[in-house]
């Protein structure tokens, strides 16, 4: 079933003024329940303001979008940014407790269950300020798997990451979302990050469109050391280079 229908979506910012600017088009997609779908494409083709659409903060023109819960109820979002946004004075585990709903023994025992996916368990009476900035990352992404959300949304939450520490918590969020299957749409400007995390990638173009969907069929885990990676890496990235050169772009798309 799918969890996530945006059907002919389209976003214009200062509608009805001089400097109104569409930078959503007609785009269309499903994401099934229990799949990772990442969103690349150039800067400034309209990636964050689609998750913006999708998580409510930002409204679209016209167009529809829903989510659904294999509940019924109101389906729940959790998100991941680039910043961890831990608040500085709590403690990891006060940080990993603060969005849920409920201090019950079973809510608790699920936020210790991911934080010792993420391999903090040690860490859990430390403040934020005690971690490095990977590990604030860390308590992040597990924090946002703990909410068991219907939908996660993750925007380029590795990209302020130095490439080593990148590499590590890419690894175990493969990981963890090998054990939770939880449905995840990421945005990334990065190609090899999105072929190796994801079962599809929807690239937008430069103008808001989807440009292409592709299916990546390669099994889990996924490590760049597996020479099948790296060659679907090339092969997406050739792909992305084709539609710069439709569109006369100079500056790398990923
Ligand atoms: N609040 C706003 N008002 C007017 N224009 C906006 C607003 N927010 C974003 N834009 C414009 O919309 C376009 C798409 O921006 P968006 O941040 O969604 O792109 P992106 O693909 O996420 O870019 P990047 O990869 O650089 O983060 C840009 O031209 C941006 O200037």
């Amino acid at each position: 079933m799918a969890v996530l229908t945006v059907n002919n979506l389209c976003k214009t910012f200062n509608v009805g003024t001089p400097r109104a600017s569409r930078v959503l088009n007609d785009i269309s997609f499903e994401v099934k329940g229990q799949t990772f779908v990442s969103i690349v494409g150039p800067s400034g083709c309209g990636k964050s303001t689609l998750l913006n659409i999708i998580s409510g903060v930002e409204e679209h023109t016209s167009g529809d979008i829903s989510l659904t819960s294999d509940s019924g109820a109101p389906a729940r979002m959790g998100y991941v940014f680039q910043d961890p946004r831990l608040l500085p004075w709590r403690s990891v585990m006060k940080n990993m407790m603060y969005v849920q709903d409920s201090r019950d023994e079973a809510t608790v025992a699920r936020a210790r269950k991911y934080l010792d996916m993420v391999g903090l368990t040690k860490n859990a009476d430390f403040f934020p300020g005690q971690l490095s900035g990977g590990m604030q990352q860390r308590v992040g992404i597990a924090r946002a798997f703990a909410v068991e959300p219907d939908l996660l949304l993750m925007d380029e939450p590795f990209s302020h990451l130095d490439a080593i520490t990148a590499r590590g918590l890419r690894a175990q969020l493969q990981d963890i979302w090998a054990q939770s299957k939880k449905t995840v749409v990421f945005v990334t400007h990065d190609v090899v990050e999105a072929v190796e995390l994801s079962d599809r990638i929807i690239v937008l173009q430069p103008g808001g469109r989807i440009f292409e969907d592709i299916t990546i069929d390669l099994p889990r885990p996924r490590r760049q050391s597996d020479p099948r990676v790296a060659t679907l890496q090339a092969e997406v990235l050739a792909r992305l280079e084709t539609m710069k050169a439709a569109h006369h772009m100079s500056e790398p798309v990923a």
